[in-house]
């Protein structure tokens, strides 16, 4: 297709996508709630056909050599259908941002001023191979009154259409418009690129990928950004970590879903807790058939440490590969995760109450975690229901965004003649 012809197919999208968010930003509680329940149900009806559109996008994403962490990313089971379905009816559950007062008060003048949640139009949205987003995103944006203009991976094409294609069905059983809800039917770069000027539709664009798909939004779009980011995500193992607790948390946050943005990438160890726990942590890594890359008191406990390079401590590696650095006190792992974080996700293991306050003092991230995997970065584990997508900058929004990140509010004034 010419590119005059694939901005006019993006454009045609845009433009049902703002005309059906008028009416879906009016819809009633009720309303939202059912198309969200319906959705569940044909997600859940519909999991073969979901499931064979899935299985061809699988084998073209083999052919094409895509690596085993996107893969993993793009691969839809009874249970992932299963969890798109209750992320849908949880946010069906939660309280409808909506309309809701966040603020109100009463000006000497006798004015009576309150600033109410509003909907921030239309979404638009290019995300990596993972068809349960399709799903979360049009759940969260109908819930707070959005329309959402989805761009998924070429990759994940037909699996994402087969997403849409429940969520329309659901939709044409409900009053509300099935077009706010719409997947780029190109699924050219060029076509995600014509999203990066659409101003005139789209009210913001969530790009949620790799560190080069966000540089390139932010550097080229006019239409306002909310960012999501990369995850080199560390776990910092103080001197006081209580040893098989340390070592549960260490396993889930590198093995549980090696391939997600919030799964560990490094472990910092405190030299007494490595002299001591050491050897039973390394074990219990090589074990789950993760490859370590170790400095050299790390390589001391295992002949199968590979040996860690400088890059190591700045590779987000999506894979069954943990770096292992030793360090001598809490400020020495502060420093180390000061130069290397993303803003993701960080932790600390330790019973010291004063070095958790230091670490969540000095450490700038959207989520700190105390004795607890980082795995849990996500909206459906926060109690969203599902994320669009995890912040890692600070406006307007910071980590896992649920339904409130994707609001905005207007004031109202309440006046009895008032003038100035
Ligand atoms: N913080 C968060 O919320 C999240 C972070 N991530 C991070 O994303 C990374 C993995 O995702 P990955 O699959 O590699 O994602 P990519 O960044 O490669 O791709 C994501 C999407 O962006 C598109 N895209 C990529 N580059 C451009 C461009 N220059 N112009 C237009 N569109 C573009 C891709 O299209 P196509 O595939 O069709 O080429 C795809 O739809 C990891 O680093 C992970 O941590 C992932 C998800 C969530
Ligand atoms: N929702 C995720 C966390 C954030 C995320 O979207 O990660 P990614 O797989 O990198 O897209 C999860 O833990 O499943």
């Amino acid at each position: 297709m010419e590119q005059t012809q694939i901005s006019t197919q993006m454009r045609v999208q845009g433009e049902a996508a703002k005309k059906a968010a008028k009416r879906v930003a009016t819809a009633s509680t009720e309303e939202k709630n059912k198309a969200l329940s319906l959705i569940a149900d044909e997600l859940e009806t519909r999991e073969t056909f979901i499931l064979e559109a899935n299985a061809k996008d699988l084998e073209a994403g083999r052919k094409n050599g895509l690596s085993s962490a996107l893969l993993d990313r793009l691969t839809l089971d009874s249970g992932r259908i299963a969890g798109m379905a209750d992320g849908c009816r949880q946010i069906a559950s939660l309280e409808d941002p909506i309309g809701e007062t966040i603020e109100s008060w009463t000006r000497p003048n006798g004015l009576k001023l309150e600033s109410v949640r509003v909907p921030l139009g239309v979404i638009g949205m290019i995300y990596e191979a993972r068809p349960n987003v399709t799903a979360d995103a049009a759940a969260l944006a109908l819930k707070t009154g959005n329309g959402v203009l989805l761009r998924g991976s070429s990759s994940a094409f037909r699996s994402n259409q087969a997403v849409m294609d429940a969520i329309w069905e659901a939709l044409a059983k409900t009053s509300l418009p099935k077009e706010a809800v719409q997947l780029a039917s190109d699924t050219s770069r060029e076509a995600a690129a014509t999203m990066f000027q659409m101003n005139d539709y789209l009210d913001v664009l969530i790009p949620r990928g790799g560190a080069n798909l966000i540089k390139t939004v932010v550097d080229q779009s006019t239409v306002p950004v909310l960012e999501t980011g990369v995850g080199n995500c560390h776990i910092f193992i103080d001197d006081s970590a209580v040893a098989d607790k340390a070592v549960q948390i260490a396993i889930n946050a590198k093995t549980q879903r090696p391939s997600v943005c919030n799964a560990a990438e490094t472990l910092l160890v405190h030299e007494a807790w490595l002299e001591a726990h050491g050897e039973a942590l390394v074990h219990a890594l090589l074990a789950h058939g993760v490859t370590i890359r170790g400095d050299a008191s790390v390589q001391k406990l295992h002949g199968d440490v590979e040996p860690a390079a400088d890059e190591d401590w700045n590779t987000e590696y999506l894979d069954m590969i943990v770096s292992m650095k030793t360090v001598k006190s809490t400020e020495e792992a502060i420093e180390h995760i000061n130069m290397f974080t993303t803003y993701h996700s960080e932790a600390i293991l330790t019973e010291s109450e004063e070095n958790k306050r230091m670490f969540f003092q000095q450490i700038d991230a959207a989520a700190l975690y105390h004795n607890a995997s980082t795995r849990f970065t996500d909206g459906f584990e926060f109690g969203f229901g599902a994320e669009i997508g995890v912040s890692t900058q600070k406006l307007h929004a910071r980590g896992p965004m649920g339904l409130k990140a994707i609001t905005s509010y207007k004031y109202l004034i309440h006046g009895d003649g008032q003038i100035k």
